[in-house]
């Protein structure tokens, strides 16, 4: 039995939710969590992250930074953490799980060592996703990289001493944001020249951030296409809170839009560099009611949505949740610029659609956008597939709640990921599930 209670393995039943009402806190920041802990294992000393996430991907990267020699303790909510500074520990294999963002920012700094190995026990997902443009940086800037095709498993070696750089953004920020977090402890420090259409802008501000609160120099222009960062700096060991997290809200706020009732949702800040922040104004423009007290935010559930059309690659994290927003909604919703969906834990433009289409909506995709035809009275009664992705889980579930009949959703557990009290949170709130044993691994 895991800390949520629930089986190791399992599906979920959603029953439809006549109402949710109640108050909840959002969770720890998924973001912020990796990028404080790594941070604090480069610098020497003791950190404290207070409030850290307790998911799978927060499990992933302590791990990895404890086999990489830092002190790690858990204490509370928080981790102290002892860094290992500019000298994490050679000839370690490091397993990152499923984590993505982990992953790429622990293969940025494996350039500090002579050898890094990686390896993934999920190669149906991570394995399959493109690492590439990071080891060709790697590459470019001496570090001798080892992979099976530009993906897991994989092994990088260094020392590399900094310099000029181009980093392909087009697929993915993670692999400029792995450079940033190795730069400064470079003895030339990195000027990145970001190339290619700069996707996610909104996780390299937050590296920047992070930068900035362990005391490292970094400047960026305006567009994020030049990162210059002087070399021969340490990052210095502090206190740092980890904010609230605005993806995994945004699926609580989609439900609580879509039902009747209504969901006060706390520790979420309004001034924040999470780019699905931006997730609050969409629902307000489908016609949520949808209000802020500080740092709560009200919704008043149950009001008719409308369809919208916007560039999702500001809330790219968020945009599962708005498309369950969008398929209760009237009307037609597309989603633009979001081609980096399809290299997620799966494809979640064409695995969704296949979903939602499975549900009876109507959905097209073009390479870079989805198209979803809402209709705010969805029959459910079907099983539909998780494709081991939290953040489908998440969607699939939100139409669970708002459908006529139950919808299954299989390997429900991999909502750990990233929110395991997702489910716990929504029973709080008035939501039905029964956990029946996995029918997908
Ligand atoms: O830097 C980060 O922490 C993240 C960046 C985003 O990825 P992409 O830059 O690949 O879009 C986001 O989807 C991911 O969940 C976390
Ligand atoms: C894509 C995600 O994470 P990552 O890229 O870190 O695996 C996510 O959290 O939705």
């Amino acid at each position: 039995m895991s800390a949520d209670g629930l089986p190791e393995k399992f599906d979920v039943i959603v029953h439809p939710a006549a109402e949710l009402r109640g108050e909840l806190r959002a969770q720890p920041s998924k973001n912020y969590t990796t990028r404080y802990l790594l941070a604090a294992a480069l610098a020497d000393g003791e950190s404290r992250v207070v409030g850290v996430a307790t998911s799978e991907d927060a499990e992933a990267m302590l791990r990895c930074l404890e086999d990489w020699g830092a002190g790690v303790e858990l204490v509370g909510g928080d981790a102290v953490i002892r860094g290992f500074g500019a000298s994490p520990r050679a000839g370690v294999t490091l397993n990152p799980g499923n984590a993505g963002a982990v992953a790429r920012f622990l293969m940025g700094v494996a350039a500090l060592t002579t050898g890094t190995d990686f390896v993934t026990d999920y190669p149906d997902s991570l394995g399959k996703r493109p690492q590439g443009d990071l080891l060709e940086a790697l590459s470019r800037l001496g570090a001798r990289v080892q992979s099976r095709a530009g993906m897991f498993p994989l092994s990088i070696s260094g020392p590399v001493r900094g310099g000029v750089v181009e980093v392909s953004a087009e697929r993915s920020s993670q692999y400029a944001s792995a450079l940033m977090f190795l730069g400064p402890l470079l003895p030339d420090g990195l000027d990145l020249r970001l190339t290619g259409n700069i996707k996610s802008h909104a996780p390299l501000r937050q590296t920047l951030d992070t930068l900035a609160a362990f005391g490292v120099q970094a400047s960026a222009s305006d567009d994020l296409s030049r990162v210059t960062i002087p070399g021969g700096q340490a990052y210095r060991a502090g206190r740092v809170l980890v904010p609230g997290d605005y993806p995994g809200s945004a699926a609580i706020l989609a439900a609580a839009a879509t039902r009747p009732g209504e969901l006060r949702l706390s520790n979420l800040r309004e001034q924040d560099l999470q780019g699905e922040r931006e997730a609050l104004d969409v629902l307000r423009e489908m016609g949520a009611d949808l209000t802020r007290e500080g740092d709560t935010v009200i919704v008043r559930g149950g009001r008719p949505l409308h369809a919208v059309t916007r560039d999702g690659d500001g809330f790219t994290d968020a945009v599962q949740a708005l498309t369950a927003a969008a398929a209760l909604a009237d009307g037609t919703t597309t989603w633009e610029n979001v081609y980096t969906l399809r290299l997620k834990e799966c494809d979640r433009i064409s695995d969704t659609r296949r979903e939602l289409q499975r549900l009876g909506l109507t959905v097209t995709e073009t390479q870079d956008s989805l198209t979803v035809t809402g209709t705010p009275s969805l029959a459910g009664g079907v099983t539909a597939d998780g494709h081991g992705d939290h953040r489908m889980i998440m969607l699939l579930t939100v139409l669970g709640l708002g459908a006529q009949s139950p919808i299954r959703v299989t390997g429900a557990h991999h909502i750990r990921k990233s929110y395991p009290m997702f489910f716990r949170h929504l029973e709080a709130l008035g939501a039905r599930f029964e956990y029946p044993e996995a029918t997908r691994a």
